[in-house]
């Protein structure tokens, strides 16, 4: 498989490895001071794009993708607002475009946990519900793009739950996720429910940015011969 690397960062560069290790080929790396590359790509050069730059860079090299029917799986956080101008104009185009807020199957998997076990506890409104996300200092953008999954995960399953706050005493309608930023943490989330007399925890820990980056691989993989709007749970079906 042919891959452009859109964004050369932490994860540009654990991405890179682990795609040479499963045989395919990085045909280009575009980072701040060569854009002109990524407009001088035709489809015929490349089979997918991966995208991981930044928060106000991803719309731009997205829409630049799908205009040149270059299927791109995004995992750049913090623009989501756009997301729903994407996915139109993905469907106008006739092409591709993957997103996951995290490529880790276990995080995946979490958010299925997170889905029931705000189920179970919907009928118990004496606990309170707390999300925690911790991250290396780096990061630019907050909340991350898995706790927002998770507050909407919360949301859709809790009955008296219908929007998030960040860093905010939250209204009794309000998930509230509490951001921390803290050394070089990859990725930390955790879920409480707590009430006078007891709490229920559930934490996903990456060690390393491994877990995010060969999810991303797979994805690019698997989206090769297919087209439209899609995600981890149209992958792990
Ligand atoms: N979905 C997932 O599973 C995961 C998502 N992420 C997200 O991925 C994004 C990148 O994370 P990470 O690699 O750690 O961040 P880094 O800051 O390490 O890397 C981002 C890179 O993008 C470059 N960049 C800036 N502007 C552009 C542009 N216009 N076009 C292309 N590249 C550009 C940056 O250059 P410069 O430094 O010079 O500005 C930098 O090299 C973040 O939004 C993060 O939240 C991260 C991990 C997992
Ligand atoms: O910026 C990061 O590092 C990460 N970003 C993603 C997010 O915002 O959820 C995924 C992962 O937690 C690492």
């Amino acid at each position: 498989m042919k891959i452009v690397l859109i964004g050369y960062g932490k994860m540009g560069k654990e991405i890179e490895r682990l795609a040479l290790g499963r045989g395919h080929s990085i045909v280009a790396k575009i980072d701040v001071d060569n854009q002109a590359d990524l407009q001088a790509l035709s489809s015929s050069e490349v089979d997918v794009a991966i995208e991981f730059s930044n928060p106000a860079s991803a719309y731009s090299n997205i829409l630049t993708c799908i205009e040149k029917q270059i299927p791109v799986v995004c995992g750049t956080t913090g623009w989501l607002e756009k997301k729903s101008e994407v996915e139109s104009l993905t469907k106008e185009k006739n092409s591709t475009f993957f997103y996951a807020s995290n490529y880790s199957i276990g995080v995946n998997l979490f958010f299925r946990l997170n889905k029931m076990l705000a189920q179970l506890m919907s009928p118990h409104q004496e606990y309170d519900i707390y999300t925690n996300e911790i991250h290396h200092l780096e990061k630019k953008d907050s909340p991350s793009g898995t706790a927002i999954t998770i507050a909407e995960g919360i949301i859709d399953a809790y009955a008296s739950k219908d929007n998030w706050v960040n860093n905010e005493i939250p209204a009794a309608n309000e998930v509230a996720i509490w951001s921390q930023r803290e050394s070089i943490i990859p990725g930390t989330h955790t879920v409480k429910y707590i009430s006078k007399v007891d709490q229920i925890e559930i934490t996903h820990e990456a060690f390393s940015r491994e877990g995010f980056a060969l999810g991303a691989v797979i994805a690019a993989e698997w989206v090769q011969d297919k087209k439209g709007v899609l995600g981890m749970d149209d992958m792990l079906k």
